[in-house]
Order: C-alpha cells, then structure tokens, then sequence
C-alpha cells in the first residue's frame, strides 16, 4: 500500500543578504496509514520549515512531497486551497478557531466547505463531537471555551472531513498539563478509535511520548529515529530524553 506521506530528497533554502540558511537539507521520510509520528528538534533545527513545506503553506526549493501518492510541490495554488481543505486536517498551537461561531459551527464549516450536503451534516458534527467527548461545548463560542477546550474542538474540526493526514504544530504548547493530558487522549482516539493518521511536530518530551515514532531533526537534516514498539510510554519518555539531552535541547517537564 502507498504511504500517506512521502517526503523524498527534501530541501528547503532561504536565501536572506547574500547568506543560504539550509533549513531542510536532504530530509527523506514516509509516514504509512495510521501513523501516529512526531518530529522533535532544538530551536532552529527546521521543524516548522518542514511542516510548513508539507502543508503545503511554504515551496520546497528541491524535492518531492507526495501525500496521498499526490506531488502536491507541482500543484497550483487554486488546486493547493482545494488539497488542504480536502486532504489534510490542521491543530494549530493558538488554536485558529473562528470567534464568531459556536463549537459547533466551527465544525460544521469544515464539512460545508467540502460540499457535505447540509442535511448530513448535524449527524457528522454529533458523531465526531460524542467520539471526542466535546458535546456539552459544542454551543460555547471559543471566547467561553478554556484553552483545552478549544483545542479539543479544534481536533474534532481537523477530524469530521477524514483527511488523509493531521498536521499538528505544538498542539500542547500553550496549555496547562491538565487540559494537554485531554488533548493527547483526544489525539489518542483521532489515531487509535479512528485510524487517523497524525503528524506533529513538538518540543515537548512528554507530548511526544504519545506518539508511536519520533523523527530527530538537527541542522535540517533527520538525526535519530525513535520507535515506541512495545515499550510502555514511560520507557519511550525516558528514551526520547536521551536523544534530547544529547541535542542539548531544552528539558521538558518531567514525570
Ligand atoms: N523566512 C525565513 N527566512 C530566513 N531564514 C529562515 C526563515 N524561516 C526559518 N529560517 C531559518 O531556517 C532555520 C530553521 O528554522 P525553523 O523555524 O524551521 O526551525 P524550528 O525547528 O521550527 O525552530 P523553533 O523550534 O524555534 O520554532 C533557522 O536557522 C531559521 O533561522
């Protein structure tokens, strides 16, 4: 089977008064079908140049970026708008709820967009709302949400079009370790409930022990791969702390 995303021979340079900073210097990686991955690496390391070149919001300067078997590095920018409203889902760190509607309707225009016919789509908001545990907000407007709470409706709305990949930049990293406890479980029934496949990119050791694998990234380049197999995310924690002391990265929270 195709993977989901296959990233091939990746570059990405920025050219700023005469000197070439290589932000991702020869980065190749594949993600497969309900993946849970994560991409960790000091400050600068180029973990948002790499996220930004996948969804498709920044141009690589040379290589493939293939998600869904699609070169989405050849695409258009009216075929682009179309590919992320229909093929990816986004959990952002602030959140990028729209203030002005409810839970509710914030979840609701994600499938409006894509052309769900209207009288099919209370029964899809209803299901992804009660698969996520987010129903007794869905009338809050994002202004009397927590910030958990927002984000939780966030991974309902990055969920309800069942996009090949969710993108997720930092999706812990403006929350209390309580509301990121709920976040990660949400994240946990997106890839485990409902097949999801996630990528997410995240500083934290203790954010990225969710995940199944952790890519490395140092000076633009992969530097370790981590897999969790059957190791309890206890031992994975301690494993990615490893890899990160010996970056020299920031500590996260411990245990
Ligand atoms: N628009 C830009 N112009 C010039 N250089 C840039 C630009 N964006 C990023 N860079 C450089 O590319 C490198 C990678 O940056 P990037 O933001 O991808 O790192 P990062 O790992 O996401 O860092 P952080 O964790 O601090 O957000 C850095 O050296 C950065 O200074």
């Amino acid at each position: 089977m195709n993977p989901v995303l296959k990233v091939e021979n990746l570059q990405k340079f920025y050219k700023t008064k005469g000197t070439v900073t290589k932000a991702i210097n020869h980065i190749s990686f594949e993600v497969e079908r309900g993946e849970y991955i994560g991409i960790m690496g000091a400050s600068g390391s180029g973990k948002t140049t790499l996220l930004n070149c996948i969804s498709t919001i920044d141009r690589p300067t040379a290589g493939k970026i293939l998600i869904s078997g699609r070169d989405v590095t050849n695409l258009n920018e009216n075929q682009l708008a179309r590919f992320r409203r229909e093929a990816l889902g986004f959990i952002f760190q602030s959140f990028n709820l729209l203030d002005t509607l409810s839970g509710r309707d914030n979840i609701a225009l994600a499938l409006a967009i894509n052309g769900v016919k209207p009288s099919k789509i209370p029964q899809i908001v209803g299901q992804a709302a009660s698969d996520l545990d987010v129903e007794s907000i869905l009338d809050k407007y994002p202004y009397e949400m927590s910030g958990g709470q927002q984000q939780r409706i966030a991974c309902a709305r990055a969920i309800v079009t069942n996009p090949a990949l969710i993108l997720a930049d930092e999706p812990t990293g403006a929350l209390d370790s309580k509301s990121a406890g709920m976040l990660l479980e949400s994240l946990r029934i997106m890839n485990e409930e409902k097949r999801a496949t996630i990528l997410m990119v995240t500083h934290d050791a203790f954010t990225a022990s969710h995940c199944k694998r952790i890519l490395f990234i140092k000076d633009g380049r992969i530097f370790n791969e981590l897999v969790r197999g059957i190791k309890s995310r206890k031992e994975f924690f301690d494993e990615i702390m490893q890899v990160v002391s010996f970056l020299g990265g920031e500590k996260s929270h411990a245990l």
